[in-house]
């Protein structure tokens, strides 16, 4: 009898190429993801007169670069034409597959992979950017890395890493009505903390997690990052599957039998144990939104705006007392109520079609009272929005139906919030000036950020006429 093992360990052990005593494993890669992001990389590659090593398992996709207006005419501004440009030329001279600005595939790196089934279970996949854990929704190992690392890949398709520790994250019970994924992940993170999770592969397990869409258990493994974990990962079942056959990466025929019998063993055995484990219940969660400048900063939306004078420990005091200056809150403002100045339905977290049509359905014969940007993540999910009319209806509702891109969920294509405004966002990170200098995020999911369109307020969902 083998020892019970986890998920985690078990994609770690078939892709061990050595593990040294101290505990740093060099890992066999299977996917590689680079964004623009990626031109330090490709830099220090060429300079040591180096190709990437497998160009067959690296792909390139433009995304927080790219224009979302206008896009027939390029990126206006230079700094940002060339970052497009050298992705373009790196993946070029690599003979690297890139999904560029004008192709039908283009979009947000953790939207497309998945989408053309380059994620899939039992994989490692890594990209130079931390919301890769988004692809751990496979039941993947999949992380974000950095520059060096980056350069690591591309020239040898391995990577060292240090073995993490194991961390389950049980829900059970079933979620209430018009909560979501987004809700989910945002209670777990208030509860655990912003570097709960830190060292840690995180998988998540329970009834309600079982209970999700792709979609929603990509949410969910997003923002692993925003409690630290190092990734977040689901046990592959027919949801799974599902969601993956007939995908243009997907294996075929008799490789997807192949493929489906060794998935159907890669879950984490009974037995297994976990370093920690951490358990909620799913009707316990509320719409939840953020009133301050961390993602643990979130209370459901019925909740008031905390009090630090409450909090004993000077240091954090003095966190939650900054936070609140910077949101300019005063603490007991009931959340519901605190006007917002535009809305961002967008980003890896929230704009797969399953957002855009809970998006959709709270916007339809309604009008937005202030300005709204949809974003979609991938070219694909906006032509098959399209396909079902929700551009009709965000377009009725006087919103902003866009191109596909990063946009302003980080601002580095130049779509920003202004100063001082406040943004009801779908995005995963709500940091001092995240979507522009001086903006102001409150995170939550696309129904809420819907609803805050239609009221120019904080709404609880659940309550709207
Ligand atoms: C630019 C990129 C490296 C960054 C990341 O690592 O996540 C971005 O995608 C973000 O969301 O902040
Ligand atoms: S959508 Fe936002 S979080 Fe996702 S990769 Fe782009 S900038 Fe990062």
């Amino acid at each position: 009898m083998t020892a019970p093992t986890t998920l985690f360990e078990k994609i770690w052990r078939q892709h061990r190429i050595v593990e040294r005593d101290d505990g740093q494993a060099l890992l066999w890669i299977d996917r590689h993801l680079c964004h623009e992001g990626s031109f330090h990389a490709f830099d220090k590659l060429a300079r040591s007169g180096r190709k990437v090593r497998r160009p067959d398992l690296t792909f390139a996709i433009a995304d927080h670069y790219v224009p979302t207006r206008d896009r027939a005419a390029g990126a206006r501004d230079p700094e940002i034409a060339t970052m497009i440009r050298l992705l373009g030329e790196n993946a070029a001279a690599n003979r690297v597959r890139l999904f560029g600005l004008d192709d039908p595939d283009q979009g947000i790196v953790h939207v497309v992979a998945p989408e053309l089934g380059l994620t899939q279970p039992g994989a490692t996949l890594v990209c130079g950017d931390s919301h890769t854990s988004t692809h751990g929704a496979f039941g993947a190992l999949a992380f974000g890395i950095g520059a060096s690392e980056v350069a690591h890949v591309l020239a040898t398709q391995s990577l060292w890493q240090k073995r993490p520790r194991t961390l389950r994250i049980a829900v059970d019970g079933r979620l209430g009505a018009h909560v979501t994924a987004k809700d989910l992940i945002l209670a777990v993170i208030a509860r655990i903390g912003a570097d709960g999770a830190a060292g840690h592969v995180v998988e998540y397990a329970g009834e309600a997690v079982r209970a999700l869409s792709m979609e929603a258990r990509m949410t969910v493994c997003n923002m692993t990052i925003e409690a630290g974990g190092r990734a977040g990962m689901i046990a592959p079942d027919d949801t799974t599957l599902n969601w993956l056959h007939g995908r243009r990466y997907a294996p075929k025929g008799a490789d997807w039998d192949a493929a489906v019998a060794d998935w159907r063993g890669l879950a984490s055995d009974p037995e297994a144990a976990f370093d920690r484990e951490v358990a909620l219940d799913a009707a316990g969660i509320a719409p939840t939104v953020t009133w301050g400048t961390s993602p643990e900063h979130a209370l459901p939306v019925t909740a008031t705006v905390p009090d630090p004078s409450n909090e004993p420990d000077s240091g954090r005091r003095a966190a939650l007392e900054a936070a609140l200056s910077y949101m300019e809150l005063t603490p007991g403002t009931p959340l519901v109520g605190i006007a917002v100045d535009q809305v961002f339905i967008g980003s890896c977290t929230n704009a797969r079609l399953d957002d855009l049509r809970a998006a959709a359905a709270v916007l339809k014969d309604r009008r937005a009272a202030v300005p709204v940007m949809v974003v979609p993540g991938s070219s694909a999910v906006k032509r098959a929005a399209e396909v079902e009319g929700l551009d009709r209806v965000f377009r009725d509702a006087g919103a902003e139906w866009l191109e596909s891109g990063c946009s302003m969920c980080a601002a580095t294509n130049g779509d920003m919030v202004a100063p001082g405004k406040r943004c009801a966002s779908t995005t995963n990170r709500n940091f001092r000036g995240r979507q522009g200098p001086g903006s102001r995020t409150h995170l939550m999911s696309p129904a809420m950020a819907a609803a805050a369109a239609v009221t120019g307020r904080i709404t609880d969902v659940r309550e709207l006429a």
